[in-house]
């Protein structure tokens, strides 16, 4: 695996003012192409369940997928994020990558994961209890995470959300748990992330071996794509507060329907 260093973000070069140098990376056949959904194809939202991607990103994205191998990666359950982008003809990662779907009925959980349900049964109703003074907590339930939003949390709170999560996991070492934009992921503690899952979804959508691919994600979970996926790059979008694995940026989804469309004009 190539290393690859992180970097701040205000110091990546912008993918829409060095498309020349990104589309020169690019092999004749064109780059595989993974799409985060939250804060990438769909801008956030004060509650989970309002996200929604607007008719012209959902045009654009259709229009990507005639022209390069696609698939949408995302830390939402897959039914959720395969009903918001309600393109059923591409491929999806859910639950940051425990679960994949594709055409023609492709259908894979992991199958370690699967073992793991059970600890989410019983851990939910255990958290609920011990975050039910702090208000705005808000569970979104996946079939291999759980979400706790803070969103909506005082931010004087924050920190006892936090630390109450990380005392019940001590309790429950099957899973583990990971940030995100004001969201605590409880996910299996199992070596699996979006990295792992684009390598394994590179393998459903190119005959190729280790097919160039262009990774386009705002989160802290996206970084694991940034730094393990190998022969491609990746582009932030926007910033999470941490240094990035990415080596583009692009500001906003306006900068990304921008960019979908210069990667359409090739
Ligand atoms: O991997 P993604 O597709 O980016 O999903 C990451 C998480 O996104 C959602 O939460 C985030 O977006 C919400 C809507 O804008 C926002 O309210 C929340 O604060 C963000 O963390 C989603 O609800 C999670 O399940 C995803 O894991």
């Amino acid at each position: 695996m190539e290393t690859k260093k992180e970097k701040f973000p205000a110091d990546l070069p912008s993918a829409l003012n060095n498309f020349q140098k990104v589309k020169e990376a690019f092999p004749e056949s064109g780059p595989l192409l993974f799409l985060d959904f939250d804060g990438t194809l769909a801008p956030i939202v004060d509650h989970h369940d309002d996200a929604a991607i607007s008719e012209e990103m959902k045009s654009l994205v259709k229009k990507l997928s005639q022209r390069f191998p696609l698939a949408v990666v995302s830390g939402r359950g897959l039914s959720d994020v395969r009903k918001r982008v309600d393109l059923p003809e591409l491929y999806y990662a859910g639950s940051h990558g425990f679960e994949i779907s594709g055409p023609n009925g492709f259908s894979k959980d992991h199958e370690e994961a699967v073992k793991v349900i059970p600890v989410f049964n019983e851990i939910e109703p255990i958290l609920k209890d011990k975050l039910k003074d702090i208000p705005g907590v808000d569970f979104e339930r996946k079939k291999f995470t759980l979400a706790i939003h803070y969103r909506q949390v005082p931010q004087a709170q924050e920190e006892e959300v936090h630390s109450a999560v990380s005392k019940v996991l001590e309790d429950h070492k099957q899973v583990t748990k990971a940030d995100g934009k004001k969201v605590i992921e409880i996910r299996p503690a199992i070596d699996w992330h979006k990295g792992r899952a684009v390598e394994f979804l590179k393998k459903q959508l190119s005959q190729e071996e280790n097919t160039f691919s262009v990774y386009v994600g705002d989160d802290v979970t996206d970084e694991d794509a940034f730094e393990f996926v190998s022969n491609g790059l990746g582009v932030l979008v926007g910033e999470h507060g941490r240094q990035t694995f990415a080596d583009y940026s692009l500001k906003d989804l306006e900068e990304v329907k921008s960019f979908f469309r210069k990667l359409l004009e090739e």
